[in-house]
């Protein structure tokens, strides 16, 4: 069984972070752990309240894996503080960490900010440039391009230039732009080393879309993890998040969750 990792924050009401990564992992049927670098009190409706990881013991978190168990790839998530970018930086070097799905969580559905501008800039030089493919959502590929995305082609232009500004001598992540904050459709641009490439998928009509962007970056894990190409892994986590989202579930008074029971066939 493959195993795969998820560094990222606790959502107490299970819909995103963690939990919905576990979940994701369990639906895929690789085997989960999980390095929590923040607890958060939120639910459906927002974000009430954030306790980070204290010095060092993401670190710790991660030694305690690895020493035990190698992950076949690892996916991160919510990271706030710099010290905490810092240590993830440098223990995933220190052990050699392959294929590496980042989701530069910035901002909850919700509208809370979940990272500070030091932490941004230093996920950007110390923690990207270690990653198979990072994955920004509009709002995040605007930050980490500099340029305002309202078509298919802003959204080609903003993951060239977040492309060019990482990868230095081509040694760095693929960029996916997730289209889920688009009004009409739901279309995903990659662009990598060897190619660009559109997923696209009609928008599904459920305001239940708390945690796709976790779930999205997990079920890319996944895939990679058993020894799909990147291309291939995005394709089969775009089905399994349209899946999810079309599985419809009803929880909560606000955004509530997808259905991560939802299995893709093999
Ligand atoms: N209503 C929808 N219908 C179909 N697909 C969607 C919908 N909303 C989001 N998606 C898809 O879900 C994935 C996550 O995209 P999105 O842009 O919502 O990420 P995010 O903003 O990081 O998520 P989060 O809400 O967890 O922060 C993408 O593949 C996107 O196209
Ligand atoms: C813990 C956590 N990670 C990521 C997100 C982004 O959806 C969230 N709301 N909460």
């Amino acid at each position: 069984m493959k195993k795969v990792l998820t560094i990222a924050g606790s959502d107490c009401s299970g819909g995103a972070g963690i939990q919905a990564d576990l979940k994701t992992f369990a639906a895929h049927g690789v085997y989960g752990m999980s390095v929590i670098t923040s607890l958060t009190a939120q639910n459906t409706t927002g974000v009430y309240g954030i306790m980070n990881c204290k010095k060092g013991f993401t670190a710790s978190q991660i030694d305690a894996v690895f020493e035990d168990i190698r992950p076949d790839a690892v996916k991160i998530g919510m990271v706030s503080e710099p010290y905490i970018v810092e240590e993830i930086a440098e223990e995933l070097r220190k052990y050699k960490a392959v294929n590496i799905v980042l989701d530069p969580v910035m901002v909850s559905t919700s509208g809370k900010k979940l990272i500070t501008k030091e932490a941004e800039e230093v996920l950007i030089k110390k923690l990207m440039p270690l990653a198979t493919v990072i994955t920004p959502n509009i709002p995040e590929a605007e930050s980490l391009s500099g340029i305002t995305i309202n078509d298919r082609y802003d959204m080609e232009k903003a993951a060239e230039i977040i492309y060019k500004k990482i990868n230095i001598n081509d040694e760095g992540p693929a960029v996916l732009v997730k289209g889920g904050h688009s009004i009409n459709c739901a279309n995903d641009y990659l662009y990598t080393e060897i190619g660009t490439s559109w997923f696209e998928a009609e928008r599904v009509d459920n305001p239940n879309t708390h945690g796709t962007g976790c779930t999205l970056s997990s079920a890319i894990a996944c895939n990679i993890a058993e020894g799909y190409s990147v291309k291939e892994s995005v394709a089969r986590a775009k089905e399994y998040i349209t899946g999810a989202l079309k599985a419809g579930l009803n929880i909560g008074k606000g955004s509530g969750p997808l259905n991560h029971m939802y299995v893709l066939d093999k």
